[in-house]
């Protein structure tokens, strides 16, 4: 296994450690399931040599008697082990939940994609495949295993024939899953990641449903689609062809065996080297010894399924460490100072901000401008600390941002998108940022502050309308105050707003800038990137961007103006060229 992998080995492993009580407890659980397993065997063996031997009556009950209670205890064993095993699932999920949620969320800030070859990039799934896998009938069986061989000596004492005749189909019958899992690997990788590929696809489809009807995409969505999800059936359909011919093969081969163990016991018996009750009880005892081979091989997709979900966990948490901070460090004020920002997109191989330096004092708005793909949304992306900084540093209040963690940083640093989404929940709840207890007068006070409270107050349910019955409803310019008062919230020093005004209409952006004002009145801080000049109204300072690196910076009005005479400039060189170029 890769080198980088160790890390998040290492952390699945010490989530392992938590179950290992659990696990102790099954296979005490199994050594007395194992043991009882004898019952059959050891009543049919007594049942022919003893009681049809001497014809006795109160023998059979007897043996009768003790056979059903030791099965009673076996049953109930084997519940409880079910039990176990299940909660051991349960656990392992329970306790990397929230690590894995957190660091699938933020490698998702940035790449989206599906590895084509192990499928990683669904690890909650995969979480969710190794809870099934602890609770499934292979894991128990894992616990039977270790047993086969002690079944098989106990035949080798019955008779040794016997015992040689066990272990070599024993053997067969592993070579057969060893063989089941070299041919079936790659098959079932495939099909899963197809159908991985097909559900995110219909996820989108379904989401964007109204662009599609709008734009009549339906049939060619469909077809793309059926495409996607016929490949994912017709791999899936090879892999458990694949896998079904092994699980028959090892159930007839399974069968043959116990007959054919008959077979040879009936030919020892017909030589007088053992009795008939032992003919029979190893016929049973090898179909005990192999039950559990045979689970194996017939669920070898879900071992091969949770394999792949251990490595792409691994994966997963190795590539995004756990947020370690050590100290929480106190509010910031409203001082920002970026230096020598070089940014590259994580999915991007050339930097899209380079070498950008600047400032902001409490009680300053900065706006940010520059043509499209200049930069703009990407000094977002670093200043909120979503996208690194490859080389430079940002710091807010002295402290670089990442010493922050990431969710004290979104309370200080309020963001509002360029595209603006907002989540299943409630008006209110979405305004506080998914939380389920918030204070109701912080959100009123953040839509106020975004002039949203009246537009939401006109909603059916106000505040406690569901966004998914009016998501539709909601203008693109309600969308956005509703974002502004979520990146209110919780009252922010920095406020960073990509485009914030691109969906606002006339009275919309006054109340942003109201916003703004206020924000600077308080001491705070605002960061904003704008290609409308009524978003700058308000900025003391402009930071002016081309291609990723810094054009101009300082005071507005300065900045204009050298901007202004330099369009005059041009415009004169222009002029004197065509006239030139007439005379
Ligand atoms: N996730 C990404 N992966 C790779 N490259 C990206 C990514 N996001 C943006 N870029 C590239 O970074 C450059 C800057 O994009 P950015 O979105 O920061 O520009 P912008 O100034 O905000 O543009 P606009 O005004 O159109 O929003 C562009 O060339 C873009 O293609």
């Amino acid at each position: 296994m890769a080198g980088n992998l160790l890390e998040g080995l290492s952390e699945l492993k010490e989530a392992r450690r938590g179950l290992r009580k659990l696990l102790w407890l099954a296979a005490g659980f199994s050594i007395f399931v194992n043991l009882l397993m004898l019952t059959g065997p050891l009543f049919m063996l007594q049942t022919y040599d003893r009681v049809l031997a001497a014809r006795s009556e109160p023998t059979l009950v007897a043996l009768f008697s003790v056979m059903v209670f030791m099965f009673l205890i076996m049953g109930i064993l084997d519940w409880a082990r079910a039990r176990v095993l299940n909660r051991i699932g349960t656990r392992f999920q329970a306790g990397l939940d929230r690590r894995v949620f957190d660091a699938l969320l933020k490698k998702s800030a940035s790449d989206h994609s599906i590895d084509e070859t192990t499928g990683a990039g669904q690890q909650l799934k995969d979480l969710e495949a190794m809870r099934r896998f602890y609770g499934s009938p292979v894991f128990a069986a894992l616990f039977d295993a270790p047993w086969a061989p002690v079944f098989l000596v106990g035949l080798g004492l019955f008779h040794p024939m016997i015992g040689l005749f066990a272990t070599v189909g024993g053997g067969l019958l592993i070579l057969s899953a060893l063989l089941n899992q070299m041919l079936t690997r790659g098959a079932a990788v495939k099909s899963q990641v197809s159908a991985y590929v097909a559900d995110r696809y219909s996820d989108q489809l379904q989401n964007e449903a109204e662009t599609i009807r709008s734009l009549g995409m339906q049939s060619n969505a469909f077809e793309k689609w059926a495409k996607s999800r016929e490949r994912a059936l017709d791999l899936s359909l090879r892999a458990s062809d694949m896998g079904g011919n092994f699980a028959s093969l090892s159930r007839v081969f399974r069968m043959f065996l116990q007959s054919a163990i008959l077979g040879l016991g009936a030919w020892l018996v017909l030589r007088g080297e053992i009795t008939p009750g032992l003919m029979i009880a190893s016929s049973i005892l090898l179909g005990r010894a192999l039950a559990p081979v045979e689970t194996i091989v017939n669920q070898w997709s879900t071992v091969q399924r949770t394999r792949r979900a251990w490595d792409n966990l691994a994966a997963l948490l190795s590539e995004i460490p756990e947020d370690r901070v050590a100290v929480t460090l106190p509010r910031p004020r409203a001082r920002l100072e970026v230096m020598g920002l070089t940014v590259t997109p994580p999915q991007g191989h050339a930097p899209t901000l380079r070498q950008v330096s600047f400032a902001v004092a409490p009680g300053e708005a900065v706006g940010v401008i520059g043509p499209s793909g200049s930069g703009k949304s990407t000094l977002a992306s670093a200043l909120t600390g979503v996208w690194p900084a490859g080389a430079g540093k940002i710091r807010l209040d002295g402290a670089p941002i990442e010493q922050y963690h990431p969710e004290r940083l979104a309370e200080y640093v309020g963001y509002l998108p360029q595209r603006v989404t907002l989540f299943d929940g409630t008006v209110a709840e979405n305004i506080a940022r998914l939380a389920t207890s918030f204070d109701s007068t912080r959100v009123i006070e953040a839509a106020q502050r975004a002039a949203a409270h009246e537009m939401i107050l006109k909603l059916p349910k106000g505040y406690n309308t569901p966004v998914q019955t009016i998501g539709t409803q909601l203008s693109g310019g309600q969308i956005q105050r509703i974002g502004l008062a979520r990146a209110l919230y919780g009252d922010p020093v920095l406020l960073v707003l990509d485009e914030p005004n691109s969906n606002l209409d006339n009275e919309g952006s006054v109340a942003l800038n109201g916003a703004v004002l206020a924000m600077k009145a308080a001491g705070h801080a605002v960061i904003i990137m704008a290609h409308r000049p009524a978003a700058i109204k308000e900025c003391d300072k402009l930071l002016v961007l081309e291609d990723g690196t810094r054009k101009a910076w300082g005071p507005r009005e300065e900045v204009m103006s050298d901007m202004l005479s330099n369009v005059q400039v041009i415009r004169r060189n222009v002029a004197k060229t065509s006239v030139g170029g007439l005379a």
